[in-house]
């Protein structure tokens, strides 16, 4: 054969070997195309759906609030149904741990609702009970550091530790001046508080083996832990996590306090936080971690940044659309009575304006994303359960004044 080919004229060999090369230039054009075609395939994500049974637990001073109101719009929005406190109550029986009681209508209604949002301290066996089987479970956690300076001034009046302090340096030169743990339950805002709400003891000796342990059982029990800190790349992580749409979980920040309620922490304060919470610092510690490494496998630093920029995008639309002046004001400067937040401590806790000239559908939409907590939660118990007597609330809510007509919980 190779004779014959090299008794062949020079024409048809260069004729050949062109051809010879176009074929092995098409081989390889076709061989990455269909392998870039075949990668394209493989990192499709495979269409999901939203998951709609959520458990979550709110803990104290992390922006729980904010999340508790993305979650009550996607109640609404998905027409689902909620666990709410019973008869009168405002918490799910906080500070006990949880009881199924606690919860409206379980003795009839069962496993059948969709979320569960309000305060309740962590106690699996029965949360089990009121959640279905597929329930996605998640919370937040936040800095000791400065949890612990918003619960000092928040909780200026209930905690004992607190009262009998002059301000948050001075208590923590030294707790054990002002901490009894015979006031117990009125005390667990002041130390290890996030500890707490996860059900477990907030005054326990923390040894590695124990923290090591509770850790581990927290990592059962839930399938993502938040990061307050980090709220919009958490908001992120949710999205993805539970296949919601950004707009599920855009938001305007609620609970927040007017600068010069704010106390100023010395380093050494900071430093003594880490001691005196050492619990909640290694639990914090732990799932800050597990938080950013969740995100490197699963979304990449690269696109959740793309994706934080675009829910500010898309909340700065909304405050545009919504708010007048487009920031939160004091409790003073809030015009609308049925939109001011509770009060607490020493706490100026901030809340909105909305715009006047809005039509009555973006009215509703607006009002829903700056509703605080109480009077939310209120409006949701008379949808949900127009039989039962209203919660004692003083306010009537914005877009139901006809549901409406009860009396406040008192403010200190
Ligand atoms: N989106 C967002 N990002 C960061 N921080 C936020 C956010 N929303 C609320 N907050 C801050 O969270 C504090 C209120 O927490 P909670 O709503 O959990 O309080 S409560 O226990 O329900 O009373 C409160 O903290 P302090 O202002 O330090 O007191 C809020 O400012």
């Amino acid at each position: 054969h190779s004779q014959k080919f090299w008794s062949l004229s020079r024409y048809t060999k260069c004729f050949l070997f062109f051809n010879f090369f176009v074929g092995i230039a098409l081989l390889g054009f076709f061989h990455t195309t269909s392998k870039n075609l075949s990668a394209q395939l493989l990192v499709t994500p495979t269409p999901c759906h939203a998951k709609t049974n959520v458990m979550f637990l709110k803990t104290h001073k992390t922006a729980s609030s904010t999340v508790l109101n993305i979650l009550f719009r996607f109640t609404e929005k998905y027409n689902l149904t909620i666990a709410l406190p019973a008869d009168q109550r405002f918490h799910l029986g906080y500070p006990k741990r949880f009881m199924t009681s606690f919860v409206e209508e379980f003795q009839t209604k069962g496993q059948n609702y969709n979320i569960m949002c309000n305060h309740l301290r962590f106690n699996p066996s029965e949360v089990h009970k009121v959640m279905p089987g597929n329930t996605f479970y998640f919370s937040i956690l936040r800095n000791p550091i400065f949890l612990l300076e918003s619960s000092y001034v928040y909780y200026k009046n209930v905690a004992p530790a607190f009262s009998s302090s002059k301000d948050v340096n001075e208590y923590l030169a030294s707790p054990l001046k002002y901490y009894r743990e015979e006031d117990y339950t009125k005390n667990i805002y002041a130390k290890n508080n996030m500890w707490f709400d996860f059900g477990y003891d907030n005054n326990a000796e923390g040894n590695e083996n124990y923290t090591q342990e509770v850790l581990k059982e927290i990592e059962q029990n839930f399938h993502l832990i938040l990061i307050a800190d980090y709220f919009d790349e958490s908001m992120i992580l949710l999205k993805h996590t539970l296949c919601w749409d950004l707009d599920d979980v855009i938001y305007f920040k609620l609970n927040s306090r007017s600068n010069d309620t704010v106390q100023t922490l010395t380093p050494e304060s900071k430093e003594r936080i880490k001691t005196w919470c050492s619990l909640d610092w290694n639990l914090y510690l732990h799932f800050n971690r597990s938080f950013w490494r969740r995100i490197e496998e699963t979304i990449g630093l690269e696109e959740l940044e793309k994706e934080v920029n675009h829910l500010r995008m898309r909340q700065k639309e909304l405050m545009e659309t919504c708010l007048l002046g487009q920031e939160a004001v004091v409790k003073t400067h809030i015009k609308d009575k049925t939109l001011l937040p509770f009060q607490s401590g020493d706490a100026n806790i901030l809340g909105y304006n909305i715009r006047p000239d809005l039509n009555n559908e973006t009215l509703k939409n607006c009002q829903k994303m700056i509703v605080p907590e109480l009077q939310y939660m209120s409006y949701l118990y008379s949808l949900q359960h127009p039989h039962k007597k209203r919660k004692p609330l003083d306010l009537p809510l914005p877009w139901s004044s006809s549901l409406e007509k009860t009396r406040v919980p008192s403010q200190n």
